[in-house]
């Protein structure tokens, strides 16, 4: 089936065959060269046409583990994010649209919305919504020990955790009956720079289905999926390998410590996993909560049932870990409490608290 041919509200620009056109930068030297390019929006949300995004002032967001990230600027328009792909599996162009189509399906609150793709035989590009607030892996480690760092409370936490349980589970439960029912493994990279918040700071999960697009041999290289004791005792892969990921999100939540599993290029993280579980043997489980959320006292009993739920996730054998839908419901029954003012007079004190540094949060090994 050609391209051309599929049916939907769309708007598409065509480049002729032999133009070439490029996407400019003023802060950051990336140009992505679009020959004989289309640019196709999916959906109403909104509208502008290739010269505009070419026209736009791009920035680096980062490199990632499949392609750059390019925050565009749209002049008089709205700010969105390229994503250049790479290492792909070898799909044909119309394989490429539909699964980036399917991708595109999986509608839901919690999950950051494709607005587009552009698919040309040199680039494949994914056009996403922008996420003001940032990634929940600068969130919870960004600015620590700074003065101007905002705390990051538990209420907040819990509602990232609620959050991503929610888009797991939509995730879970639809991937069967869309275009990309042989992806064993819905999200497959779950971790802490693909959770995103928006402008109000609600959670919006990116980079799911991916799995559908990368080529296998990279995906087991680079996907957190594949990073679970299942695929390391067996090859094998599961919905299970995103509740183990989910759970060592969780911890991450619940400690303030980089994950080895997540942690970006360049950042030495720690195997929470082990350490959380040999705290819990040692019994020095008060320990394990970041000093920022542990000073909330009221919100302690609370902290004790998501560490037993990611405790659950974490479980080397996948069947002993909860289905999505069971996660959820048990996510959602914790309480979030109202916070007292001795909780805020201590974050105040914690929050000018110099001790805890970048540079210790970096190299964040647990040590006992
Ligand atoms: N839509 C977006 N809005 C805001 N920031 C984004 C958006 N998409 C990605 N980012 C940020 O850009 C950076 C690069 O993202 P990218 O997804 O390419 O790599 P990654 O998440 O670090 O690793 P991976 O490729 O394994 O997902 C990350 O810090 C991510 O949080």
């Amino acid at each position: 089936m050609e391209v051309e041919k599929i049916e939907t509200s769309k708007i598409e620009i065509t480049t002729t065959p032999t133009e070439t056109r490029s996407l400019e930068s003023r802060s950051v030297a990336s140009e992505i060269e679009l020959e004989k390019g289309k640019l196709i929006l999916l959906g109403s949300e909104i509208k502008f046409e290739l010269d505009d995004l070419l026209r736009a002032s791009a920035e680096g967001l980062g490199k990632g583990n499949f392609g750059n990230c390019y925050k565009a600027m749209l002049v008089d328009g709205p700010t969105v994010v390229v994503k250049r792909l790479r290492d792909l599996k070898p799909l044909t162009n119309d394989e490429f649209v539909r699964q980036v189509r399917a991708i595109g399906d999986m509608k839901h609150p919690n999950l950051l919305p494709i607005l587009g793709y552009c698919n040309t035989n040199d680039e494949k590009l994914m056009l996403l919504k922008f996420a003001p607030n940032g990634s929940l892996y600068n969130r919870i480690h960004g600015g620590k020990g700074r003065r101007d760092r905002i705390p990051f409370r538990w209420s907040s936490r819990l509602s990232v955790a609620r959050g991503v349980a929610r888009a797991l589970e939509h995730l879970h439960l639809n991937c069967s009956s869309s275009q990309t029912a042989a992806v064993v493994v819905p999200h497959g990279n779950l971790k802490s720079t693909n959770v995103l918040l928006d402008e109000n700071d609600d959670v919006r999960v990116s980079d799911y289905g991916l799995t559908s697009l990368i080529a296998l041999p990279i995906a087991t290289q680079r996907m957190i999926s594949y990073r679970s004791p299942e695929y390391l005792a067996s090859k094998k892969v599961s919905k299970k390998s995103d509740i183990w990921s989910f759970g060592c999100l969780l911890l991450e939540l619940l400690t303030g410590r980089i994950s080895s599993h997540s942690a970006p290029p360049g950042v030495t993280g720690a195997d929470l996993c082990n350490w959380v579980h040999r705290a819990v043997r040692e019994e020095w489980t008060a320990e394990i909560f970041d000093t920022e959320i542990a000073v909330q006292r009221s919100a302690n009993s609370g902290m004790l049932r998501l560490l037993q739920i990611a405790i659950r996730c974490c479980d080397k054998s996948p069947e002993k870990r909860p289905e999505v839908s069971e996660l959820l419901r048990e996510v959602e029954s914790i309480n979030s409490p109202v916070l007292d003012s001795e909780d805020e007079e201590e974050d105040l004190s914690l929050s000018m608290d110099q001790s805890r540094t970048d540079d210790s949060i970096a190299t964040a090994t647990p040590s006992r």
